[in-house]
C-alpha cells in the first residue's frame, strides 16, 4: 500500500513549503515520493519545487475538487502505471474545501493500492489572528480547512510574538479539538509527526459548512517592458486586501533575470533568478481582471 497525504491551506500558506519539505525528508529517508500538484492559475510556478526525478503530475486549470473526480482518478491512475513510488502528496489548491478533495481522491479503483493517511492543513498563523477581516465565505472556507485537518501546521509563528503564537494554537484547537498541532516557519515538521497520522485518523469528518459560490479569480499576467522595483512595490503597497496571493516572475529594471516574486498576505518576497524566466505573473483574488498591473 501507498500512503497518501493530502495538504490543504489558504492561499499563501505554506503548502509547497511543506511539500518541499516533506519530500526532502522521505527521500532521506530511501522512500520515493510521487506528487499530484494542483494550481489555481495558469502558470506551472510551484512544480518547480519538486526535483525532476519525482513523478509529478499537475493540474492547473480549475481544483481538485470542482474538476471531478474522473480527472483526478485519471491523474493517479497515470501515476500508478508509472515509475515505482511509496507515498503520495497531494497539494491542493488554497480554494479546495478539503472534505471535497479527500473525496476526489478515494476511489474504489485505488482503495487497495493506496492507504490514505489524512489532511494536514497549514494555517498561516498571522491570517488566522486576523480572520475576521476576510470576506464572510473566504472566512468560512479558511475554518473548514483547518476543521477538517487530521494533522494542523500553524505556520509562520516567526511572524508573532510569543504571545500571540500562543493564542493562536489555543484557537485553532477550539475550531479543532481533534488534531494535532505543531508550530512551525517554513511549514517544517518532522516527518516521523507526519507519518504518526494514521494512528490518530480513525475516520475521516464528513459533514461540512456550505460555502457558496466563492468569488475568487485568478490572472496571469506578463510583462511587455521592465517595472522600476520602486513603482512595484508602490503599487503592491496600495493594494486591496481583496488581492490574496501572487506569484511569478516580475521583470524588475536594471535587473537581467526576472526576479522570483512571491506575495501572501501583504507579504513580499524578492529572490534572484540565475535562469532567464518568463516574466509571468499569476494573481489571484477578487476581481483581478480589474487590476491595474505597472508595466502591463
Ligand atoms: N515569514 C514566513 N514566511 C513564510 C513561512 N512559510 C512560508 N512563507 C512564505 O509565504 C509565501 C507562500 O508560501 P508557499 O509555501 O508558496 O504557500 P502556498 O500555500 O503553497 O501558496 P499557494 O500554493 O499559492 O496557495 C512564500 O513567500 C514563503 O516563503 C513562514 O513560516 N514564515
Amino acid at each position: 500500500m501507498k500512503d497518501v497525504y493530502l495538504l490543504s491551506g489558504f492561499l499563501g500558506s505554506g503548502k509547497t513549503s511543506l511539500l518541499t519539505d516533506l519530500l526532502r525528508q522521505l527521500k532521506a529517508q530511501g522512500l520515493k515520493p510521487a506528487v499530484i500538484m494542483n494550481e489555481f492559475g495558469k502558470l506551472p510556478f510551484d512544480s518547480q519545487a519538486v526535483d525532476e526525478d519525482i513523478p509529478l503530475k499537475e493540474m492547473l486549470e480549475g481544483c481538485i475538487c470542482c474538476s471531478g473526480a474522473e480527472k483526478t482518478e485519471a491523474q493517479i491512475q497515470g501515476l500508478l502505471h508509472g515509475p515505482e513510488f511509496d507515498v503520495l502528496v497531494i497539494e491542493t489548491t488554497g480554494a479546495a474545501h478539503p472534505v471535497e478533495a479527500l473525496d476526489a481522491v478515494y476511489s474504489p479503483i485505488f482503495a487497495d493500492q493506496l492507504h490514505i493517511k489524512g489532511i494536514i492543513t497549514v494555517a498561516d498563523s498571522k491570517r488566522f489572528l486576523e480572520r475576521e477581516t476576510l470576506p464572510v465565505q473566504m472566512r468560512s472556507l479558511f475554518l473548514e480547512q483547518i476543521r477538517h485537518a487530521h494533522l494542523l501546521l500553524a505556520n509562520k509563528i516567526d511572524l508573532l510574538t510569543d504571545s500571540e503564537a500562543a493564542k493562536v494554537v489555543q484557537d485553532i484547537q477550539q475550531v479543532n479539538p481533534h488534531a494535532f498541532i505543531v508550530q512551525t516557519t517554513h511549514a517544517k515538521v518532522p516527518l516521523n509527526v507526519v507519518e504518526r497520522l494514521s494512528a490518530t485518523t480513525s475516520q475521516f469528518p464528513v459533514e461540512k459548512a456550505p460555502i457558496t459560490s466563492l468569488q475568487l479569480s485568478t490572472r496571469l499576467v506578463t510583462f511587455t517592458t521592465p517595472v522600476e522595483r520602486e513603482v512595484f512595490e508602490q503599487w503592491l503597497r496600495a493594494l486591496p486586501d481583496t488581492i490574496y496571493r501572487m506569484k511569478g516572475y516580475v521583470w524588475v529594471k536594471g535587473i537581467t533575470n526576472p526576479m522570483l516574486f512571491q506575495y501572501a498576505y501583504g507579504m513580499v518576497q524578492w529572490l534572484p533568478e540565475y535562469v532567464k524566466m518568463s516574466p509571468q505573473l499569476v494573481i489571484i483574488g477578487e476581481n483581478v481582471n480589474e487590476l491595474k498591473v505597472p508595466s502591463i
